[in-house]
């Protein structure tokens, strides 16, 4: 598993359009050997503006948007079209702006009254249902999974020292007492992030540079569970200036 490759923008806007190009580009190539694009979004406003950035692409009009299958890598347990879901907001941003098939688009669960633990157990099934003979851990393997990252270095909702990052059975777990609000979420668990042949962090801020920089030089994934998540093929931490402060410069520099 190669290390991970680390691309920096002058700011989070430049960011978003950088991280927008290559999604259209990496789902092009996807499409182009017949196959059903599998992408894994994340949350947050970093992201937000990134789905913003794809819908306002004039390149958008290059992916088969009827070929792409999304799932969600977590999710706030709210109430169907509560704003502050991570479906509603792509929906917002992206997929009510494109040809999506409503069949090839997964949301985890909302909060019907169920227990958390139900509608994760729920999306570990949906999971499930669409993984081949080819793929493991009880999901499809995913091209893209995308991933923001919090100032305490959580991605998803897998968050510093709790539970959740102990699952290595399910794919996805119910999340209780999430620091960050809501504090009910689900999550994608280590085992299924881990299966993408491309992850992307996309990370802007300088409230994110130390867990950037903790994630990059070997913490381990139960102080910052960014350091848990790896693509299969190529890991890429996509940053603007302000996230990369706190790189070391023998990681930051290109390599001779
Ligand atoms: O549900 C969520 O909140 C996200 O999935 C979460 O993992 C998010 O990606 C990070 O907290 C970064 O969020 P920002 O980009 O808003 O800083």
């Amino acid at each position: 598993m190669s290390s991970p490759s680390i691309l920096v923008n002058r700011d989070a806007e430049g960011l978003a359009h950088a991280v927008a190009a290559r999604l259209i580009t990496r789902l092009v190539d996807v499409q182009s050997s017949g196959k059903v694009a599998q992408v894994v979004l994340t949350g947050g406003r970093v992201a937000a503006v990134v789905y913003r950035a794809v819908a306002e692409s004039p390149a958008r009009s290059a992916i088969d948007w009827r070929r792409v299958e999304f799932w969600w890598g977590d999710e706030r347990f709210l109430p169907e079209g509560d704003p502050e879901r991570n479906e509603t907001q792509a929906w917002d941003a992206l997929l009510s702006h494109v040809d999506v098939d409503p069949a090839l688009v997964h949301p985890m669960p909302a909060d019907t009254g169920q227990a958390p633990e139900a509608a994760a157990e729920e999306y570990v099934a949906t999971l499930a249902a669409a993984a081949g003979s080819g793929d493991r851990d009880g999901v499809p393997t995913f091209d893209v999974l995308m991933l923001g990252v919090g100032p305490d270095g959580h991605v998803a909702s897998l968050f510093p020292e709790h539970a959740a990052l102990h699952e290595v059975e399910r794919s996805s777990v119910a999340v209780h007492g999430a620091p960050k609000p809501p504090p009910t979420r689900i999550s994608l668990s280590f085992p299924a992030l881990n299966r993408a042949h491309e992850v992307w962090f996309v990370v802007a801020g300088d409230d994110k540079a130390k867990a950037v920089r903790l994630a990059l030089s070997g913490a381990g994934p139960r102080h910052i569970p960014a350091a848990g998540v790896k693509g299969l093929n190529r890991t890429l931490w996509l940053l603007d200036e302000a996230a990369a402060t706190d790189i070391p410069h023998e990681i930051r520099a290109p390599r001779t």
